[in-house]
């Protein structure tokens, strides 16, 4: 093993939405910060924009396999990268409302009131939201919590074939609204766009990056401007050590092209993704904390959550001409409807669905059907396509749960709150069955949903070290440090105790930037 000569006052352990927000408010600190990324830069590559090769091969997705409910192994869709899984993501950035941040009933059961309130996060969603670029329209999302700011960039635009679809859903008497998206896009000017509108943004890498990304937005502009951030890439953290007393981190252990180095720093932030923090604190167990790293609680790796989340592909008579279709959201039935006075989550367009995706998107049973289809035929399925993307909040249960045994990582997830959901795919297939969009009639029992996503689907990991006050049932106190290690924090999905029915990157950014104003004061000190 190599113990590297230099001491840094901060070492941040992964890119991603948490790490790299992070490292990028840290960086004007003038601080030693060493950022160390377990994957490399993705290329770029013409490969960044072909379904086959994203959906249908897998190319960004790690090769590790994970053990499943049933003890069989799998290939998580997660990868690894500068930027974490903010690479692909869909960019759809939202608040979490009011409510959410207070206890609420469930048809499914309670979701847990977080310790701090949407006030207290309010600031910090106003800069996450400049920080990544964020495109929407205030007063246009009927429960949308109040704001001090408005969005820095004007929403982006339906086309309109989207249009139609949104007027057909507003004549039903619901609110459709721009979804809030986070990239680059300059629709007065679009010669001056980096944003082109192209029809692979969701679950794709963005080549001409566009994508307001934690890599493009954060990363690369704090490593650019500040010399005092070293970023590390194929360096792999394997074990956290601590000293004598157990209270501090003395060395972050770490891979780099098979050798051992020893890294050390004044403060250790884990933001690996809530499954690899939670397992990296459960791999660095050691005398003091036979449990695992700040596991007294025995509540690191449970309380996973990842939303129930459905697609669902609506076929129309007519092609969808709309080059960039992912631009409708609706909260209509968020808080529930008349009848069902229970959460049951937000409905929003997918990214265009594409002929290769189809075999990779489709229900279990009929994949292997719809590979048998010519690729001709699967093209005119998929232009008189539009995806939709139905999630509902999960609930955290202590058995859902991110554990290693014999060296694996074991992920345990049962789907919980599961009437809200299926209530919620019903209301949006007699919706979409029912709108009046011109010439785009929705073909009569074309609307085909996807199973509730398989545990590969990682896409919305979080809970696993859930913060709070009490070190019986949290892992971490409200700033985000590990109740057990004085120098240790986890800054990314982890944290939340439970998940709201939005998507949760704005959360997990925000919640980054706050963590950044408390450390900024502790490195003052
Ligand atoms: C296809 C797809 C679409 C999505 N769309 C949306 C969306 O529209 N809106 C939304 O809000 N969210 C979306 N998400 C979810 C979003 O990407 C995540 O919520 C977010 O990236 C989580 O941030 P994080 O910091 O917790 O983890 P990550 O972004 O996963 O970052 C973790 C980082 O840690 C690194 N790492 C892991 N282990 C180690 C280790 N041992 N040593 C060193 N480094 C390590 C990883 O390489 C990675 O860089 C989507 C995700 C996917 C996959």
């Amino acid at each position: 093993m190599t113990t590297a000569d230099r001491h840094y006052d901060v070492i941040i352990i992964g890119t991603g939405a948490g790490g790299g927000t992070l490292a990028h408010e840290l960086a004007t600190t003038g601080k030693r910060i060493l950022v160390l990324e377990r994957g490399d830069f993705l290329p770029r590559e013409k490969a960044n924009w072909s379904a086959l090769e994203v959906y249908q091969k897998e190319r960004y997705h790690t090769d590790e396999q994970w053990i499943g409910n049933d003890g069989e192994p799998f290939r998580p869709q997660t990868g690894y990268r500068v930027g974490g899984n903010t690479k692909v993501y869909g960019a759809a950035l939202l608040r979490m409302r009011e409510r959410d941040f207070t206890e609420v009933v469930h048809k499914g059961g309670i979701s847990p009131a977080w310790e701090l309130s949407y006030q207290d996060f309010e600031p910090y969603y106003t800069r996450a939201e400049k920080l990544y670029d964020v495109h929407g329209q205030r007063g246009s999302d009927p429960t949308e919590p109040p704001a001090s700011d408005r969005y820095p960039y004007p929403p982006v635009s339906h086309e309109p074939d989207m249009q139609a679809i949104a007027d057909g859903i507003s004549k039903l008497g619901y609110y459709p609204f721009p979804l809030p998206l986070g990239l680059k896009l300059n629709e007065g000017n679009r010669l001056k766009s980096p944003c082109i509108r192209c029809d692979t943004f969701d679950g794709y890498p963005c080549l001409v990056e566009a994508k307001a990304d934690s890599d493009v937005n954060a990363i690369r502009p704090a490593r650019d401007r500040h010399e005092n951030l070293t970023l590390l890439t194929s360096a792999k953290v394997s074990r956290l050590i601590t000293g004598e007393s157990g209270r501090e981190v003395t060395g972050v252990e770490t891979e780099i092209y098979g050798e051992t180095y020893l890294f050390s720093a004044d403060i250790v932030v884990v933001a690996c993704g809530a499954i690899n923090s939670s397992v990296l604190l459960l791999r660095s167990a050691n005398d003091r904390h036979p449990n695992g790293l700040a596991n007294r609680s025995d509540q690191v790796g449970r309380n996973f959550m990842k939303h129930l989340a459905v697609a669902l592909v609506a076929l129309h008579l007519e092609p969808n001409r709309a080059g960039f279709q992912k631009t409708i959201a609706v909260n209509d039935f968020y808080w529930g409807e008349p009848d069902f006075p229970y959460p049951m989550g937000m409905v929003q367009n997918t990214g265009n669905v594409l002929a290769d995706m189809l075999p990779a998107e489709a229900p279990p049973l009929m994949a292997p059907l719809v590979k048998l289809i010519p690729h001709f035929e699967r093209e005119l399925i998929a232009e008189r396509s539009t995806g939709w993307w139905l999630q509902t909040e999960d609930l955290p249960d202590p058995d859902n749960r991110a554990r290693v045994i014999d060296g694996k990582v074991h992920l345990n997830y049962k789907l919980n709150n599961t009437e809200a959901s299926d209530r919620l795919i019903h209301r949006w297939t007699s919706v979409l069955k029912t709108i009046d969009r011109g010439a785009m009639h929705v073909i009569p029992f074309s609307i085909y949903p996807r199973n509730q996503m398989p545990v590969q689907a990682v896409a919305h990991q979080c809970g696993t070290c859930r913060f709070g006050s009490d070190p019986r049932t949290s892992v971490l106190d409200v700033n985000c440090r590990a109740h057990e290690v004085d120098n240790l924090y986890v800054v990314d999905g982890s944290f939340f105790p439970s998940n709201s029915g939005v998507n949760p990157t704005l959360t997990i950014m925000a919640n980054a930037i706050r963590v950044g104003d408390h450390l900024r004061e502790r490195l003052k000190a």
